[in-house]
């Protein structure tokens, strides 16, 4: 078994008594890419916030480096390991780019200004870095959050519908980039309604079936 393998096993989610999904099982190597699908409703972003650590499950368990991360030791690890990105940008509308990015990069690992100023370069938004993010476009508020995925960092990316807002040459760009992250060893489970065309191999999770 990898090291670095993640294992979803018979994961099972309720809200309000009703159940979203069950027996959820699939299992992730590094490079992989996985988009959760399914109708609105069904239970992808709550996957994806029961794999980051932010709710609970009803049933089942994630291991990943062969250590449960839903309880004990493994939680801590899978945590330095793992970068998520809500479907909402969170940004705070009264600071800056720049402060955003140091912001939210001091909560897990702080990295140079010149590593941010280049991150924001990457993400189409330089000029903008000093600008406070109210006065930023909806698809440039999202070029903030996304921003993160250009630093240094995380060997997982659990993405949630990161394609809103952007336009179609942000879209080409994001895609490119999670491509040539997994090629570089990195796994992406993601949500999006978009085709990912230009993603290659990408695996998809519809209500617990795997293809
Ligand atoms: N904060 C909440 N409290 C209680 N129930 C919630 C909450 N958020 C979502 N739900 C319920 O959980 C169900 C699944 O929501 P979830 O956001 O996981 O679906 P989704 O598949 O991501 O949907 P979409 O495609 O619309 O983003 C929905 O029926 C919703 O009503």
């Amino acid at each position: 078994m990898s090291k670095q393998q993640i294992d979803v096993i018979e994961l099972a989610c309720e809200r309000d008594e009703r159940e979203l999904f069950s027996a959820v099982s699939f299992c992730l190597q590094p490079g992989d890419v996985l988009q959760v699908a399914g109708p609105n409703g069904a239970g992808k972003t709550s996957l994806l916030r029961i794999m980051a650590g932010l709710m609970p499950a009803t049933a089942g368990d994630i291991s990943f480096a062969e250590k449960s991360i839903l309880s004990g030791s493994g939680r801590e690890y899978w945590r330095r390991n793992l970068l998520y990105i809500g479907h909402a940008p969170a940004v705070k509308s009264a600071l800056t780019a720049e402060e955003n990015l140091s912001w939210l990069c001091a909560l897990t690992r702080p990295v140079s200004s010149e590593a941010i100023w280049q991150a924001l370069d990457q993400v189409g938004l330089r000029g903008f870095e000093d600008v406070p993010c109210r006065q930023l476009s909806a698809g440039q508020q999202r070029r903030v959050a996304l921003a993160r995925l250009y630093l240094p960092g995380a060997p997982i990316w659990i993405l949630d519908e990161p394609f809103t807002a952007l336009d179609q040459a942000g879209v080409l760009t994001l895609e490119q980039h999670i491509m040539s992250f997994a090629a570089s060893g990195g796994t992406v489970v993601l949500t999006t309604h978009h085709s990912l065309a230009h993603v290659a191999g990408v695996r998809r999770l519809e209500l617990g079936r795997v293809n």
